[in-house]
């Protein structure tokens, strides 16, 4: 099928459903071929685009301050939209600093207590590299989305096209929390194919 119609397949599902863009990963077939392995791999992205940049990959922080989730991401954490959490918007880039992904996470306040409190100072560490060093970390299925512009990525990261992104919530001694990543243009251009995008 060709990627423009599964990408608008998709968002006419998500839309049906009324579940906003976020759907839980559809079969695989529904998933262009070029971005279903980036999509739905279970395993840390930063470990990933680490070997795919031979190391050379930075975090950028954009945010890391309190305030209230989107509907959708209360949804996700089962937490009320009034409550506030610690919202953390990175970049992560490949080598020459080039944007990959821009990634934002959703810690509810109760998350960021005892063993998991030092997550309000994470700074430019890679939050998969502290989260996967946990042999009980807990992860939900995956969900997608082919996010049009205007869903909530920069504008400035966004450019005119549909990206795709994947979300869960991480769950580690009892605490949750939602990471949200969306591959960007530049990324898109240099690893998926034109097929796929
Ligand atoms: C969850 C992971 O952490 C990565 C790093 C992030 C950060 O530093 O804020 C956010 C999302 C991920 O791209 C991972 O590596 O899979």
């Amino acid at each position: 099928m060709p990627p423009a119609n599964s990408q608008l397949l998709l968002n006419r599902r998500f839309a049906r459903r009324g579940l906003g863009l976020w759907q839980r990963a559809p079969g695989g077939h529904l998933l262009p071929a070029g971005v279903r392995p980036w999509l739905l791999d279970p395993g840390s992205l930063t470990r990933k685009l680490r070997q795919l940049s031979h190391n050379q990959l930075s975090v950028h922080i954009l945010r890391q301050s309190w305030g209230r989730p989107r509907l959708s991401e209360a949804r996700a954490l089962g937490v009320d939209i009034t409550q506030h959490g610690l919202i953390r918007e990175v970049i992560l880039c490949g080598p020459y600093e080039e944007p990959w992904v821009y990634a934002r996470s959703l810690f509810p306040a109760a998350s960021l207590t005892g063993s998991l409190r030092h997550l309000r100072q994470l700074d430019n560490r890679p939050l998969g590299g502290y989260l996967f060093s946990h042999p009980h970390l807990g992860r939900s299925p995956l969900s997608v989305a082919a996010l049009p512009p205007g869903s909530g990525v920069p504008e400035s990261l966004q450019g005119d096209k549909l990206l795709w992104g994947r979300r869960s919530v991480f769950s580690l001694k009892g605490k949750q929390l939602l990471v949200s990543e969306v591959f960007l243009p530049a990324f898109a251009a240099r690893f998926f194919t034109e097929e796929d995008t």
